[in-house]
């Protein structure tokens, strides 16, 4: 059955109605401008009329191996496509094309095996590489002549980067460095694409020179024969295993036995190793190693907030097909959308994914200020950088992950079909709270930053702009609370002041009774965490609100009102999940909170009649979202029955099963 497009379920063209905005605007805003809209389309019409995203068998119906290699396939022609066409539309190695990123998903249900060809690979080059060895390895990994990974976590060490076991070690007389895996927790383990696909890997590994360890370092090493792809002598190499989600990822593990590079091979932009072995150390910061994680975990802002805005697109739509239960006695069964617990569900998700598309803008273009001031040799503004891209890489994945699952909640059990796209998307996003630095880990380094902040601003320093609020604070400025865009972000912000100050006080009040720092940091570290979690909210808001009030500045009224609407629902939503907070560090009285919650869910009343048309301002096509319960017509029903009736359990009435063994059971016979 193939499903008549356009002919969309009656409640949703209701929906469509009642819209009070032009959502064309919206989706200019966060496209940044009607030409990046109209790119966007086109790179998106040539991927879907390229016939790539087909698949004969739905993926979920696929084993493991087939799975894999289908997205092979699609990999490769994508990537021709990329090397093609849309290089004519994009311009050339035009990397920070989100239209590209976007359009992906439409091939990839699950993830594409040369994710970290782009996402790791192809920036470490970039970033770490002299520029003779840029010339070397970026027109070649550009061109896919040759396909990489990125190898830093070993079986036994993922967070404690300076713990890892491998050992390149320098061997003067022939001018190579020697890969070697000296134990079975050295075994570099997860690493996207390495289980069968790439034939060059990034590996980090303690480098040994003259007989002194300087550390981890990089290398460029290649694992496979470029003609047979068979692994190279002294190189082992394999898949881990089924895992939650990344099924078409072929995450691997490496080991090397006396593994041979050129001295070359190791990546010298920042630190090198002379012919005669001595090393050079990096000029101008000991973490420059790190950089591409800090790259990812940029990136990673942004797919939080892609991939919550297709979980809440899928869940509003079908929110608004769904009828269920009664309000009244013999009333028509209501769309869902309209209990305002599905509300409270639902549009915070849609909040929450400008918020962090906002954010992830705003951090991107952090970024690249710093890498610029980096370049002319500055690396002052580098520590805040790593702090903000770590806790917002946490907490967004952590939100994301959280609103997600909820979304699934809001569909019921249909939202538990892999059809549904949800259990993939969130199984995606879950992964990016871990990889790329768990979690708790990260917002450990951001309390790093934030203890020294508090250091520097009680020795009268001034302090960077994200946490000029601790200077304000030292000051003995009270908080007063106020309910307006700029008193509740004052309020997070003491409500953060007043976190680190207890950090702080923690920590010396275990230092006079005796302890080490070390020991008193440790003991810390449930506070710093809540810190450094507390500091990121604050950031988050600030940026929100900005950003809208920047963004909407020449647009109509009605899509100023709607998006502050969007506004105000995140700050009373996040001032409700934290009133402990806010009582105990700022102003805020029962009153006020009273009539933060009669404000919320006021809001969520406003924002009901716009709920469809906001989710369709993310503008995501059907063949994104690839949701049997999210698509654009609201046809909902008839997909679920029209992939029940295809799925392959399907094909034959009776399996066979029951010839082998049910019936011989039903008959004793077994
Ligand atoms: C094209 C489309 C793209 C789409 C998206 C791409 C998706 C890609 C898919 C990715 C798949 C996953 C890949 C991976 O997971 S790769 C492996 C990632 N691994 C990690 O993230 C490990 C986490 N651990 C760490 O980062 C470090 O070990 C840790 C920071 C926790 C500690 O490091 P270390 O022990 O060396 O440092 P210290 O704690 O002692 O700190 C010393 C000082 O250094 C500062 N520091 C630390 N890190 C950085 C950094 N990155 N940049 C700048 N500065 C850094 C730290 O703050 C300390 O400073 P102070 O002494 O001043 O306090
Ligand atoms: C889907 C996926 C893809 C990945 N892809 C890659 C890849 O391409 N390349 C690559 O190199 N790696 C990759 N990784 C590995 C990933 O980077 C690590 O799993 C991640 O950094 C976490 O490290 P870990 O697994 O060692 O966890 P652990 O560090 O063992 O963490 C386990 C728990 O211990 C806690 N913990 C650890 N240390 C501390 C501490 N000091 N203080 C307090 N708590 C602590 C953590 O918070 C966590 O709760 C991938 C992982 C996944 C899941």
């Amino acid at each position: 059955m193939v499903l008549k497009k356009y002919n969309i379920n009656p409640d949703l063209a209701l929906e469509r109605q009642k819209c009070t905005f032009d959502i064309e605007e919206i989706i200019n805003i966060f496209d940044g401008g009607k030409e990046k809209t109209s790119q966007r389309r086109k790179i998106e019409d040539v991927v879907l009329k390229s016939g790539l995203c087909h698949d004969d068998v739905p993926e979920e119906c696929m084993s493991l191996k087939e799975r894999y290699e289908n997205a092979v396939r699609k990999s490769c022609f994508f990537s021709k496509l990329m090397k093609t066409e849309l290089q004519e539309i994009t311009g050339i190695e035009d990397f920070e094309t989100p239209a590209i990123r976007r359009i992906a998903d439409a091939l990839f249900k699950d993830i594409s095996p040369f994710l970290l060809h782009l996402g790791m690979f192809v920036p470490t080059i970039i970033g770490q590489c002299t520029s003779e060895q840029l010339m070397i390895w970026l027109p070649k990994a550009l061109d896919l002549q040759i396909i990489g990974g990125y190898a830093q976590t070993e079986l036994g060490h993922g967070t404690f980067i300076r713990g890892l076991e491998t050992t390149a070690t320098y061997d003067a007389d022939t001018e190579e460095f020697v890969l070697h895996t000296p134990t079975l927790t050295a075994h570099k383990w997860w690493a996207g694409g390495l289980g069968k696909t790439i034939n060059h890997c990034i590996v980090v590994a303690q480098l040994y020179t003259k007989g002194v360890c300087y550390g981890t370092h990089l290398f460029m090493v290649q694992i496979r024969d470029l003609d047979t792809h068979m692994p190279l002598p002294g190189i082992k190499v394999g898949e881990i295993g089924p895992r939650m989600g990344f099924s078409s990822a072929d995450n691997g593990f490496l080991g090397f036995n006396n593994f041979r590079i050129p001295r070359n091979n190791m990546l010298m932009k920042h630190a090198q190793v002379q012919k005669d072995g001595t090393y050079v150390k990096p000029a101008r910061h000991g973490k420059l190693t790190y950089q591409t994680m800090v790259f990812v975990r940029v990136t990673l802002v942004n797919e939080a907030a892609f991939n919550l805005s297709k979980a809440v697109t899928i869940a509003v739509r079908y929110s608004a097909v769904r009828r269920q239960s009664e309000m009244r006695p013999n009333e028509p069964e209501p769309q869902i959308l309209d209990y305002p617990t599905q509300q409270h569900k639902l549009f915070i998700g849609i909040a929450t994914a400008h918020a962090f598309q906002l954010t992830a803008n705003w951090l991107w273009n952090t970024f690249k200020s710093v890498l610029s001031d980096m370049k002319k040799g500055d690396v002052g503004t580098l520590p805040e950088l790593h702090a903000l891209s770590s806790c917002l890489k946490a907490v967004c994945t952590s939100d994301a992950a959280l609103l997600i699952e909820q979304c699934r909640y809001a569909c019921g059990g249909h939202g538990y079909m892999l059809s549904s796209n949800l259990p993939y998307i969130y199984s995606f996003v879950a992964a990016t709270r871990t990889y790329e630095g768990d979690y708790t880990i990260l917002l450990l380094q951001t309390a790093r930053f934030l203890v020294k902040a508090w250091e520097q601003a009680e020795a009268g320093k001034t302090v960077t702009p994200t946490v000029s609020y601790i200077s304000r604070s030292l000051k003995g400025e009270k908080n007063s609370w106020r309910s307006t865009d700029e008193g509740i972000i004052k309020s997070f912000q003491a409500v953060a002041a007043g976190k680190i100050a207890l950090c702080v006080k923690s920590i010396r009040d275990r230092m006079k009774s005796g302890l080490d720092y070390e020991d008193a940091w440790l003991l810390t570290t449930v506070q710093l965490v809540d810190a450094a979690e507390a500091h990121c909210r604050s950031v988050i808001l600030e940026t929100y609100c900005n950003e809208v009030r920047r963004l909407t500045k020449s647009s109509s009224d009605n899509v100023k009102i709607v998006m502050h609407q969007l506004v105000t629902l995140y700050l009373s939503y996040w001032t409700l999940q934290r009133t402990g907070d806010l009582l105990r560090y700022s102003s805020i009285s029962e009153k006020d909170i009273d009539f933060m919650q009669r404000q919320y869910e006021e809001l969520l009343q406003h924002i009901r009649p716009n709920a469809v048309a906001l989710v369709d301002a993310f503008d995501l096509r059907d063949e994104i979202l690839h949701s049997s319960l999210g698509a654009y017509d609201g046809r909902v029903y008839e997909r679920l029955m029209e992939q029940a009736e295809n799925n392959p359990m399907n094909a034959e009435p009776v399996n066979q099963s029951f010839h082998k063994y049910i019936k011989p059971l039903l008959q004793g016979k077994l």
